[in-house]
């Protein structure tokens, strides 16, 4: 079984946006835990746009199962996960500007840089992971960095599976995984994956320990929890 950890960044977005605390994130992760989810992922940005510095901190004295907090580690935010001790830090290398992930690391070109932060992090405890595409080459500068595991970046795979190509989307990701394992790495996964195309990348994926779900796992909440809450408000409305 993988487990599921769920990124709670849409929560904080909805919340900034009206500038009070509604809806309350530490109220939703936990009870995104008591629902049964495994773990709690966040990735605050610099610009702070959703997941705040200060939600890090206040989370982690609620959280009960697994914490994950992803994010480039810019100083600010190294200084961050070392402070707050999360279970795991993934590291992804956003641009300061990107909307939302958009790449995985170049573990050949950064090696010896990344080999840097993840010592930091195994010093203190914290369990590292790595963001990267299902390439052969990233996933052997991956190992070579001495991180405890990969998160692989699964964009392709949801846009491809998306055309109905769903054993070409997803045959990288077999690859990887298994040379992963065969390296000693954990194997993650994460971006843009949905109610309609886990189920494949899990039957599909070998020695997958853990997903992170946000975008789609908020929108599919939403749009599942629609009908009952319209008909909850006509009745009061009678
Ligand atoms: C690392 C990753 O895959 C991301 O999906 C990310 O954690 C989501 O970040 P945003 O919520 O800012 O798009
Ligand atoms: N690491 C991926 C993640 O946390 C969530 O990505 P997404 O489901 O919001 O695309």
């Amino acid at each position: 079984m993988a487990k599921l950890s769920v990124n709670v960044n849409k929560i904080a977005t909805l919340r900034n946006s009206r500038g009070g605390n509604v809806p309350d994130l530490i109220k939703v992760a936990s009870d995104v835990e008591r629902f049964g989810a495994q773990g709690i992922t966040i990735h605050p940005r610099p610009d702070e746009r959703h997941i705040r510095y200060q939600d890090a901190r206040d989370l982690k004295k609620t959280v009960k199962t697994e914490f994950n907090i992803e994010g480039n580690p810019i100083q600010k935010f190294v200084d961050l996960v070392l402070e707050v001790g999360p279970t795991q830090v993934t590291l992804v290398p956003d641009a300061v500007d990107a909307i939302t992930s958009n790449a995985g690391w170049d573990t050949v070109e950064h090696r010896s840089f990344l080999k840097d932060v993840i010592t930091t992090f195994k010093k203190n405890g914290i369990r590292t992971s790595i963001f990267v595409d299902a390439d052969v080459k990233m996933i052997e500068g991956a190992a070579a960095t001495g991180t405890d595991r990969i998160e692989l970046y699964t964009e392709s795979y949801a846009q491809k599976y998306a055309t109905g190509a769903h054993g070409e989307a997803v045959s990288p990701f077999t690859e990887v995984a298994k040379i992963a394992h065969s390296l000693g790495l954990g194997v993650n996964a994460g971006h843009d994956l949905s109610l309609d195309n886990i189920k494949f990348f899990k039957e599909n994926v070998p020695y997958l320990l853990e997903v992170s779900i946000g975008h789609a796992l908020i929108c599919e909440s939403l749009y599942l929890g629609l009908d009952n809450v319209i008909n909850m408000y006509l009745n009061k409305l009678k």
